[in-house]
């Protein structure tokens, strides 16, 4: 006993983020985000990084982390490199990581016009074609993690900075149409997981966010079936939205039936970061909990990894980095930690108050490895008819290329959509 109590002194002393092995972690970021009534707080992670046992013990503490996203290995490009050869390794271990720690997986992303492989981007398929291959990437990959993943960003980064379209293969060959015929895919496969729209940018109002409102939108008329939108968060020290201005924003899109989540965030400055622009993005870092923690639809806030040593910045924003809250050698910057941890509320106190409180250093067992959450999701709204054959009002195809495994096809002079036949009439 002696022997434990001076170890846990000595951790402390030293301000190692290890939790030792026979010692309950009370507090930490998931939870102080439990307790404030959020399904999670958690972290992206690479393959690469996990053979780095001080990176891998720090992803694995459930204090800090109760959800991991992976961050390159469940795109298309690492998923379906050719056409119809599935590779699935990288986000098995992954996957099995989450089961073994007893944490939530949020699966990123079916369909991206990035990291995307050259025979689906410059394939030259023809409507119909894309769409079926499409349909089976998702199909595919969803059946192989059915169960496993509690949220899925079906649609990444479909919009322009002005809120339009972007150009992408998926866009340029089937319209927009491709959204919700990705998410009624997504949908048939896995019914139970969270299926979400994912994208930057779209953090605070403007034209952006009220493309990606419209998305919400589309989906929803074509009766299929979208249950989040995740606010990705890549901020710039002393230039993130503000906490109300964030607050307002996800509020405009849970009006719209759905729910919220922080998916990606990392807030950058110049290298090296000046002791006032850490001051500033403790700010920064605390309002985006903070307006995740006041909206009751907001159910979590991922951080696209944890230290600076895997951060993806320095790689695309030349001179700069100092986004997360753990340094290069896995040091905890306490400013920006405690930050975080205060923005969510106070500590759980008199024992275990939630489920992450109680299992911090004890993996539950697998059959809870899913780890589904037991929040419902707002109904949807009165016009979805997400059940039966999805037949939309969509179907008159005059001004769209819709095909959704109906038959409007690109190019078709049809005018008027017929449910009987399920085709232009
Ligand atoms: O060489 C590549 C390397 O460039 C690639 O980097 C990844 C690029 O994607 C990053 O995640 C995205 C960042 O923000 C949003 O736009 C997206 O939703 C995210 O998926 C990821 O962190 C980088 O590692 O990785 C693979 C290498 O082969």
């Amino acid at each position: 006993m002696a022997f434990v109590t001076a170890l846990t002194v000595l951790l402390a002393a030293t301000g190692s983020s290890a939790t030792p092995f026979n010692r309950r972690a009370t507090d930490g970021l998931n939870i102080r985000a439990v307790a404030a009534g959020k399904q999670y707080f958690g972290s992206a992670t690479d393959n690469g990084e996990l053979s780095n046992s001080a990176y891998l013990s720090g992803l694995s503490n459930t204090a800090d982390f109760g959800q991991i996203t992976p961050g390159n290995s469940m795109k298309w490009d690492s998923i379906e490199p050719s056409r119809g050869s599935f590779s699935y390794s990288g986000g098995d271990t992954i996957q099995q990581l989450a089961v073994k720690n007893g944490q939530k997986l949020r699966c990123h992303t079916l369909v991206w016009h990035s990291q995307l492989p050259n025979w689906v981007s410059n394939g030259g398929f023809d409507n119909a074609t894309l769409i079926s291959v499409m349909k089976n990437h998702i199909t595919n990959e969803m059946t192989h993690y059915k169960g496993k993943c509690f949220h899925w960003d079906v649609v990444n980064e479909a919009l322009n900075e002005d809120g339009t379209f972007r150009s992408s293969v998926f866009y340029n060959t089937i319209g927009p149409a491709f959204i919700p015929i990705a998410f009624a895919t997504a949908a048939s496969v896995d019914p139970d997981a969270k299926l979400y729209y994912n994208d930057y940018n779209t953090e605070n109002a403007g034209s952006k966010s009220t493309g990606a409102q419209n998305i919400v939108k589309l989906i929803k008329q074509y009766g299929a079936k979208i249950d989040g939108v995740g606010f990705q968060s890549h901020f710039i020290v002393g230039s993130t939205p503000s906490q109300s201005a964030q607050v307002s924003n996800m509020n405009a899109f849970v009006s719209l039936g759905v729910e919220v989540a922080i998916t990606e965030l990392d807030i950058r400055t110049n290298t090296p970061a000046t002791s006032s622009a850490v001051a500033q993005q403790a700010k920064d870092y605390a309002a985006t909990i903070g307006a995740c923690k006041a909206v009751a639809k907001c159910v979590g806030v991922t951080i696209w990894d944890y230290t600076d040593k895997y951060s993806w910045i320095p790689g695309v924003f030349s001179g700069q980095g100092s986004a997360l809250p753990w340094d290069d050698n896995l040091n905890k910057k306490t400013d920006i930690y405690n930050a975080i941890l205060n923005a969510w509320g106070s500590a759980p106190t008199g024992g275990a108050t939630s489920s992450a409180a109680s299992s911090a250093t004890v993996a539950p067992p697998a059959s809870t490895s899913a780890v589904r959450s037991t929040t419902t999701s707002a109904a949807p709204a009165a016009t979805s008819s997400a059940a039966g054959p999805v037949v939309a009002k969509w179907g008159q195809c005059g001004g769209v290329n819709w095909n959704g495994g109906t038959v409007c096809e690109s190019g078709s002079s049809c005018t008027k959509f017929n449910d009987y036949y399920s085709q232009c009439i």
